[in-house]
């Protein structure tokens, strides 16, 4: 069974880009560019879930239309990368898909890349702590998500693998746990709120 992904070449940084994405919008695009620049990052792959475990599956656009629409939000930038990789491993947890993908593109130097809010509640995901210490996490700025993200159980714990943001360019090639705030996005846009315009409109 393939992962869909291209062959990397060993020490490409590669950001992984883990969401519903019901639907993609250009607050997510914001995300993977700054990502994308900040580190240096060869590619960047959004990683559409199958299904959120901690969020209830109502409501969700099939995953091959969320799919489709990430597809859409990218065209005509390469680096960008729209994937089922965890519909076709079988993962859902982030600490399994993570485990996997990094078997199967060995010295491939991946970085988990989330939005603020997601540090809020990060303390909640299976084995935070391991995927912690698995890859390297780069928290891009939601506004609004600042404190509660700074403050959360998850930031208090990792608080001295916390990189300057000036030196967040390294760190894809820091051994982790390290992370870093890139306080680069001040998009408002959320899937919610589109969804229910787009209910609205109906
Ligand atoms: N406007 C935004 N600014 C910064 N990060 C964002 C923004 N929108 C989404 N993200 C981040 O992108 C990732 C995927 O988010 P998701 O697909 O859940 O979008 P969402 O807009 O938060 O959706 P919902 O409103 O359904 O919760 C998460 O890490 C989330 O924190
Ligand atoms: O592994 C977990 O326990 C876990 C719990 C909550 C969210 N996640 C992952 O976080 C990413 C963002 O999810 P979402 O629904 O906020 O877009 C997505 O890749 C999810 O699989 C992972």
């Amino acid at each position: 069974m393939t992962d869909g992904l291209p062959r990397f070449a060993p020490e490409d940084a590669v950001g992984l880009f883990g969401g519903s994405f019901n639907p993609a919008h250009g607050g997510h695009l914001a995300v993977a560019e700054a990502a994308r620049r900040a580190c240096n990052l060869r590619a960047v792959v959004w990683l559409v879930s199958p299904g959120n475990p901690l969020k209830a599956q109502a409501g969700y656009l099939s995953l091959p239309e969320r799919t489709a629409r990430v597809r859409a939000m990218t065209k005509g930038r390469p680096a960008m990368i729209a994937s089922d990789a965890e519909a076709r491993l079988g993962t859902r947890y982030t600490v399994d898909t993570v485990a996997a993908l990094a078997g199967r593109h060995p010295g491939v130097r991946f970085v988990w890349i989330m939005g603020a809010d997601s540090l809020a509640s990060f303390h909640r995901w299976r084995h935070w702590r391991r995927i912690a210490n698995t890859l390297p996490l780069l928290v891009v700025s939601r506004p609004g998500q600042a404190m509660p993200a700074l403050t959360s159980p998850s930031a208090h714990a990792l608080r001295q693998y916390r990189l300057r943001e000036a030196d967040v360019a390294s760190l894809p090639r820091c051994r982790p746990p390290a992370w870093a705030y890139l306080p680069a996005v001040h998009d408002a846009r959320s899937a919610t709120e589109i969804r229910r315009r787009e209910a609205s409109s109906c």
